[in-house]
């Protein structure tokens, strides 16, 4: 479903509760657009008895009321199933001044962390911190390397490497078959900064005769969606894309230590002899002699002392580098 200024756009599949396309849609879809080949698209409302709770894009709701779906109907939502995956920014994102962590896509699969390799140039500092935001949503990550006709790979991609991420690398007009191979099927959010050819990409994926969602918001009048809000445009093969237009990067301020450090097993257990509470920054982290006595890849410390840098600081990665960035 998406979302636009309280009016929710759910697309119902008929003996489907999974959300994915199976093929088995009902019929109907009068609300307009191409998802009537695959279940129907319902206005709906937030239903008084669910509060304040918010609803955000790739929730999966109960709705009641007119779910004909059929024009100028609007059904309510009542009920918020349980999500799978969050993602979220925090107090340090944009325009949130209120020191609130705001759901931003519930049960995502996977983050799609797309990079022009030049034209604007990479920006590790970025990449990091989106990487942080998928471990810390329990999200896989996915390195989408674009514009490989202006630059090579080999150099971001050394960079990464440690880390196991893996990675497509694209040019406009190129081959879209790898790409397509890890979307299918999948719920993936895609998230990246302004000029890196995202749209060119969303556009390539996703033929306008199947933007399913981000049509109906048009036929119901409302506008499209708001600059900072997420569309889901589903996929010819099967799976789901949900773009997020002005979401520049997640808020990190909530994420742990811990969490961060969840995704490098390799180095937990040199953790025991670390002062209590340390950052694993500083020179009182044990890390460094259990890594140089040969227990862990030293690359591998670089990766997770990168990702904990990362976290500090403002959510745009415009400002001056770090110290950490100085193999960009
Ligand atoms: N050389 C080259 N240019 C590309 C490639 N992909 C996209 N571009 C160009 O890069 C520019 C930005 O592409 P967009 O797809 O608009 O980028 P975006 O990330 O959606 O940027 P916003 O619309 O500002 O959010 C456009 O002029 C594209 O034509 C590529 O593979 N190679
Ligand atoms: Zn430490």
């Amino acid at each position: 479903m998406a979302v636009d200024r309280g009016r929710y756009t759910c697309l119902v599949e008929a003996g489907d509760g999974k959300g994915r396309r199976r093929g088995k849609g009902g019929k109907g879809g009068k609300g307009g657009g191409d998802a009537a080949a695959t279940g129907r698209i319902v206005v709906a409302m937030k239903a008084r008895e669910l509060g304040r709770k918010g609803i955000v894009v790739g929730d999966r709701v109960a709705l009641v009321g007119d779910v004909s779906g059929a024009p100028d109907t609007l059904a309510r939502v009542v009920r918020v199933e349980s999500r799978s995956s969050i993602l979220r920014r925090s107090a340090d994102d944009t325009d949130d001044t209120d020191g609130v962590e705001r759901p931003v896509v519930a049960n995502a699969d996977q983050l799609v962390i797309v990079t022009a390799l030049a034209d604007p140039p990479p920006r590790p500092r970025m990449i990091d911190r989106m990487l942080v935001a998928a471990f810390d949503a329990d999200i896989e990550p996915l390195l989408c390397l674009t514009k490989s006709d202006l630059a090579p790979p080999e150099e971001l991609v050394s960079l990464y490497a440690p880390l196991g991420v893996p990675y497509v690398v694209l040019r406009k007009g190129g081959s879209l078959e790898e790409i397509r191979e890890h979307l299918r099927d999948r719920v993936s959010v895609l998230v990246g900064h302004s000029g890196v050819g995202k749209s060119t990409l969303v556009n390539a994926l996703v033929p306008d005769a199947n933007r399913a969602v981000s049509h109906v918001n048009a036929v119901t009048g409302r506008g499209r969606h708001t600059s900072t809000s997420a569309v889901a445009l589903e996929l010819p093969d099967g799976g789901w894309i949900i773009d997020t237009p002005g979401v520049r990067s997640f808020g990190l301020a909530h994420v742990s230590v811990e969490t961060v450090l969840a995704g490098f097993p390799d180095l937990v257990e040199g953790t025991v002899h670390c002062p209590k509470g340390c950052t694993h920054l500083g020179d009182d982290c044990a890390l460094d002699a259990w890594v140089s006595a040969g227990h862990a890849d030293p690359a591998r410390l670089l990766s997770l002392r990168r990702l904990l840098a990362s976290r500090e600081g403002a959510a745009d990665d415009d400002q001056p580098s770090g110290p950490d960035d100085r193999r960009r």
